[in-house]
């Protein structure tokens, strides 16, 4: 059994208040994630990413489809406050600006000790910290050096860290990064996917991958799903896609990706 079964998922958006716009933002998307699996989905600004992302992470409702998480229907079968808590647990997000996901004046060991009380995490204060502390350290910050600033103290990178970090914290079945790195430095967006390669491997986390750019993805993923107009259109491996891409869109993203990442396969 998958971890997630995405199933037939559609999402129309109602826009314009006179004349009514339909859009079609997600068009029929199946996939499934493992457990322990890597997959990103890609594809350009507007091709549905976003909104995919946020119906698995139960945020807005499909128009049609059904997201099944360890076999539960996350609309029909999530009912009461502690079913949604243990799936929010469970399936956590991750997004792309760091900034706004914090509140500025909060010191970042209040922002992750916050953490515990929403998710109803009740151990004592000591373990709190010293869960704080590993999840600093295994995203590459020194607690120490961190958890007494407040979020503009940081750089963009490090605040991205520490996002990663809150997620670690509740150990999540399942993390869905979207556009983790887009508000970082190109140098420093490698170091942010080996975090991801590092929660897969120990910590045995799936994870949903979100981005536009191809070369990341290759970089991160077991599988890769090519976005396009709301429709999944292409589907494999990155050693598939890079070395026999099926459809002209995949093809038009590979000419952005360096040669660097097509010379590893
Ligand atoms: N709340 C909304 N109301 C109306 N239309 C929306 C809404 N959110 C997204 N859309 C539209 O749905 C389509 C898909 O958007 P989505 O944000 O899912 O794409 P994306 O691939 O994630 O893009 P980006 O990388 O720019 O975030 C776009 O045409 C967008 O304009």
């Amino acid at each position: 059994m998958p971890l997630l079964e995405v199933r037939n998922l559609v999402k129309i958006y109602e826009t314009g208040l006179i004349r009514r716009q339909y859009i079609r933002a997600v068009d029929n998307v199946s996939f499934d994630v493992n457990e322990g699996e890597i997959i990103s989905l890609v594809g350009e600004s507007g091709s549905g990413k976003t909104t995919t992302a946020r119906m698995i992470l139960r945020l807005i409702r499909p128009t049609s489809g059904v997201i099944k998480f360890m076999d539960r229907d996350i609309w029909k079968d999530l009912k009461t406050q502690r079913d949604l808590k243990w799936y929010w647990r469970n399936v956590n997000g991750v997004f792309q600006d760091p900034y706004a996901s914090f509140n500025p004046t909060h010191r970042i060991r209040d922002v992750l000790l916050r953490v515990f009380n929403l998710f109803d995490v009740h151990i004592d204060e000591d373990t709190k910290i010293r869960t704080i502390e590993e999840a600093l350290r295994f995203v590459g910050l020194r607690p120490e050096e961190v958890l007494e600033r407040r979020p503009f103290e940081l750089s963009g990178g490090m605040r991205q860290r520490i996002l990663i970090a809150r997620t670690i914290i509740i150990k999540p079945k399942l993390i869905v990064a979207d556009e983790p790195t887009s508000m970082i430095d190109a140098t420093l967006r490698i170091g942010i996917l080996d975090i991801l390669l590092k929660l897969r491997e120990e910590l045995k986390s799936s994870i949903i991958f979100i981005t536009h750019d191809l070369g990341l993805a290759t970089y991160v993923s077991d599988r890769i799903l090519v976005m396009y107009k709301g429709k999944i259109v292409e589907e494999g491996t990155p050693e598939e896609l890079l070395n026999n891409p099926k459809h002209e869109y995949t093809r038009s993203l590979l000419t952005a990706v360096p040669k660097l990442y097509s010379k590893w396969f």
